[in-house]
């Protein structure tokens, strides 16, 4: 299977002005941690995190397991709230934000079939009852041409093998057409047919002055497609250009500071002089 493109349609222009940042706002913060610590019952997962976010990134979130890739993404999808500090949305409603859970989180068990499952995309603009007109009916059908997954409306998603099923899901962060979009190990377990046509998707979106943060443990395919990474090890390791950030120093301070991290920790103050962009 691979990815079709249709980037000049009609459909896309009819939604263009909602969603694609104007050339004024590319570089502006679109998303900003300030001291930020995230956490469950008063334990920090992420800890005092700074720094901006401009419109356009195409960010890679690495560090071990357990290093709060995860929770930080979930914090800025508001599902998890700030012990302390904030995160900063600032020029983006909630409803630009699409968000790409991993997929032991997905529920496939779920009795839906892979068109209605795309068609909840559309949700933000439809509203939950808002129904689905011929023009979002050819969106979906070019959605799901575009993952290559055409002819699988009818399938129930259980029915999906992994690699489909994360094609249906991209599909609909097609229709989602956030500005903001949020992955969480989108490429994990897939093969290489399938990261490339998903990965191909990521790229237009880039291309598209789109913000995308993707939580990713391959550091090749990150080196050779993510211009720049956020490490992170529940506290940040370093931020910035890939190939400064993904070296065996800070990979190393990495994992010793995930291993020596005291799980029982409770919300400590922001320490003064630790507050660098
Ligand atoms: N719902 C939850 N309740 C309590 N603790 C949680 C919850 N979710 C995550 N945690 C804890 O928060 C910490 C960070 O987890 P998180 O899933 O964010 O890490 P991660 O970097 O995404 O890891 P991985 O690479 O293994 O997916 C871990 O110690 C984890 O056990």
């Amino acid at each position: 299977m691979s990815a079709h493109h249709h980037p000049t349609h009609e459909h896309d222009h009819a939604h263009a002005h909602l969603a694609r940042p104007t050339a004024e706002d590319r570089g502006a913060t679109v998303l900003a941690f300030r001291d930020l610590t995230l956490g469950y019952d008063r334990h920090p997962a992420v800890h005092h995190l700074h720094g901006n976010v401009p419109e356009g990134e195409l960010l890679a979130i690495c560090g071990p397991n357990g290093a709060g890739k995860s929770t930080l993404l979930k914090g800025v999808m508001g599902a998890v709230r700030p012990l302390a500090g904030g995160i900063d949305l600032t020029r983006l409603p909630r409803q630009e934000v699409a968000y790409l859970p991993q997929a032991a989180e997905v529920d496939r068990t779920f009795p839906i079939d892979v068109y209605d499952l795309v068609a909840t995309g559309l949700w933000r603009r439809t509203g939950l009852f808002g129904g689905v007109g011929r023009a979002d009916r050819a969106r979906i059908g070019e959605a799901l041409a575009s993952v290559g997954l055409a002819g699988f409306e009818g399938r129930p998603i259980g029915t999906l093998s992994g690699g489909q099923m994360q094609r249906a899901l991209f599909a609909r962060l097609l229709l989602q057409d956030a500005r903001l979009i949020l992955l969480d190990e989108p490429f994990t377990a897939l093969d290489a047919g399938t990261v490339a046509d998903l990965l191909a998707l990521v790229r237009r979106w880039h291309g598209e002055g789109r913000t995308v943060l993707a939580v990713l443990h391959d550091f090749e395919l990150v080196r050779r497609h993510f211009p720049r990474t956020l490490l992170l090890a529940r506290s940040p390791v370093a931020w910035g250009p890939t190939e400064e950030v993904l070296v065996d120093d800070n990979l190393n301070r990495a994992r010793r500071m995930c291993e020596a991290w005291d799980e029982g920790a409770a919300v400590c103050a922001p320490i003064v002089g630790e507050r660098a962009a």
